[in-house]
């Protein structure tokens, strides 16, 4: 999708076609929406990251409440968003046994209880051993240094929807 076309969209399209680069946040392409015209794909990325890294902390772990855990509930009901339940497949979390979902889960509410807010990485540039080494270590981190890290993770997962949005013929795996 050429650039020209992404920049002449009427707000109601962008946030239709971008609403959830960052899960279940359309606020922030509504927001972003404003800083037409874009140069490039590479600059709205920018122009998302600089709306995210302008919240407040209780705004940015806001973001990361807004996730689902991997392998947790709403991938067993089967309630997440397309974007997600893809990229928690293309990550193996959906071909866990039984005693892999009860690791994660126990893994992801201690996360939780610790800092308030879910583990989130991005699940397309990780397999399941990744996963559960990358949770495992970053329970050690203090909550500030992890909220940036869970931030960077968001901005992660938020520039590969992009591409598959505005790049949909060039595969995306990375
Ligand atoms: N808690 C999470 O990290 N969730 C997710 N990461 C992704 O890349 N997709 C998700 O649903």
């Amino acid at each position: 999708m050429d650039i020209n076309v992404v920049n002449a969209l009427p707000y109601e399209e962008f946030v239709k076609l971008f609403g959830n680069v960052v899960e279940k946040c359309p606020l922030i392409s509504a927001a972003v929406w404003s800083c037409r015209p874009f140069k490039d794909l590479a600059n709205i990325e920018v122009h998302i990251a600089e709306f995210i890294h302008s919240l407040p902390d209780s705004g940015k772990e806001g973001i990361l409440r807004c996730h689902p855990d991997l392998a947790g509930r709403d991938l067993q009901s089967g309630t997440l968003t397309q974007e997600s339940q893809e990229e928690q497949s293309q990550a193996g979390m959906t071909t866990l046994d039984s005693a892999e979902i009860l690791k994660m889960y126990r893994l992801n509410a201690e996360y939780k209880d610790r800092f308030g807010f879910p583990f989130v990485i991005c699940a397309r540039l990780n397999n399941k051993a990744d996963i559960v080494r990358q949770l495992s270590e970053r329970l050690k981190n203090d909550r500030a240094a992890e909220r940036e890290r869970a931030i960077e993770e968001v901005k992660k997962i938020c520039s590969l929807r992009l591409r598959n949005i505005v790049l949909p013929d060039i595969q995306t795996k990375l």
